[in-house]
């Protein structure tokens, strides 16, 4: 019987990526519900890193398997889709499921292939039938929430970053190394000739304590400079509304919303920002919200629990001014 369930973390670099704990909430309480066992699986070069790491000694799972190479340096795709197809068939798995990481986004559609079952892409909740496992994602123009369930076994999934909270266990999982068989193909195709780490800071937006997010109220470009600015000086982290990304003042990966990331951090400050359902579903779990706009009627005015009716600008100015006094 299928009694596991796979969540792949992803430790590049000598670090896990956040988003691999955020989608064990989920999971964890899904496994327990239905009698099986959730495994967090890494692949590293360096099994004693993984198993002294802080983070995975809190991990909400009930174990945690780590496959050990010399191989895992960089990100091999076509290796690391085959080592993780290799562990869901040899172990029997029932569902496997990845964060919306850059390896997640790459390995699960592969490993779907390898493994020829479906795969629900950009989960973002999920309920428990009598019977079946309902992945909830949004769909039609983000305006409908849709049901989808597996027909094929192992289920899979891509979570979307930010959907669930970090939560940690109360006990620490059971660390244990999982050997392949002698005849499997190590080789990639691919050769990395030199890595050249990336200049750009990681993103941290769904899981900082605070966010201050600009919108098209900000009007102009150097409006947003002074607002990453502020964030600076609060420790906060940058986020944007679809509109800032299309203009290019930030990628997409900071995008809050539907379509992006979902933030629930303990203070939000929405600059200019209207409050459209594709934004505010992706924020709206913020313990405090706080509204710059001129127009009092805004949705996002309504839901924020203070909300300062002025120029955006100007409070920013005024905000920058205080703060290098
Ligand atoms: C399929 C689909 C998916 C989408 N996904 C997302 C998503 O994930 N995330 C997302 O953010 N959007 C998404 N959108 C877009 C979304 O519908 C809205 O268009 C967008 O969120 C609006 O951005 P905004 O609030 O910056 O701009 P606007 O709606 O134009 O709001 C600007 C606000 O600024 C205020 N303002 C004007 N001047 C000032 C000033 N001087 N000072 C202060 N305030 C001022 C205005 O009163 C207004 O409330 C999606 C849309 C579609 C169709």
């Amino acid at each position: 019987m299928a009694d596991i369930i796979i969540a792949y973390g992803e430790y590049f670099q000598g670090r896990l990526h956040p988003a691999s704990l955020e989608i064990l909430t989920p999971l964890y309480e899904i496994a327990e519900k239905m009698k099986k066992r959730l495994v967090l699986l890494i692949l590293s070069k360096d099994k004693e890193e993984i198993k002294n790491s802080p983070d995975l000694k809190k991990a909400l799972c009930h174990e945690v398997w780590i496959v050990e190479s010399s191989e895992f340096t960089g990100f091999k795709d076509d290796l690391y889709s085959r080592v993780v197809t290799e562990v869901v068939r040899e172990k029997n798995s029932y569902g496997v499921f990845f964060p919306s990481t850059f390896q997640g986004l790459s390995l699960a559609p592969r490993i779907a292939g390898l493994l020829g079952v479906g795969l629900c892409a950009h989960v973002n909740a999920f309920e428990l039938g009598e019977d079946k496992l309902l992945m909830l994602r949004p769909t039609y123009g983000e305006n409908i929430m849709a049901k989808l369930y597996s027909t094929t076994l192992p289920i899979m999934a891509t979570i979307a970053l930010g959907a669930f909270p970090i939560r940690e266990a109360l006990q620490e999982p059971e660390f244990k190394e999982i050997r392949l068989s002698a005849d499997f193909n190590w080789k990639s195709k691919i050769r990395l000739r030199k890595f050249i780490s990336s200049k750009k800071e990681p993103n941290r937006l769904s899981v900082a304590k605070v966010v201050l997010a600009g919108g098209l109220g900000l009007k102009k470009r150097e409006n947003f400079e002074k607002l990453q600015d502020l964030a600076k000086h609060l420790e906060a982290e940058v986020g944007v509304t679809r509109p800032l990304c299309y203009a290019g003042w930030m990628d997409e990966e900071h995008m809050i919303g539907v379509s992006g990331v979902t933030v629930r951090p303990k203070l939000y400050i929405g600059f200019g920002i209207s409050g459209a359902i594709q934004h505010t579903s992706g924020m709206e779990n913020s313990e405090f919200i706080i509204a710059v706009n001129t127009d009092k009627e805004a949705p996002l005015v309504k839901m924020a629990h203070l909300s300062l009716i002025c120029d955006a600008g100007a409070l920013l100015d005024a905000l920058l001014k205080r703060l290098r006094v």
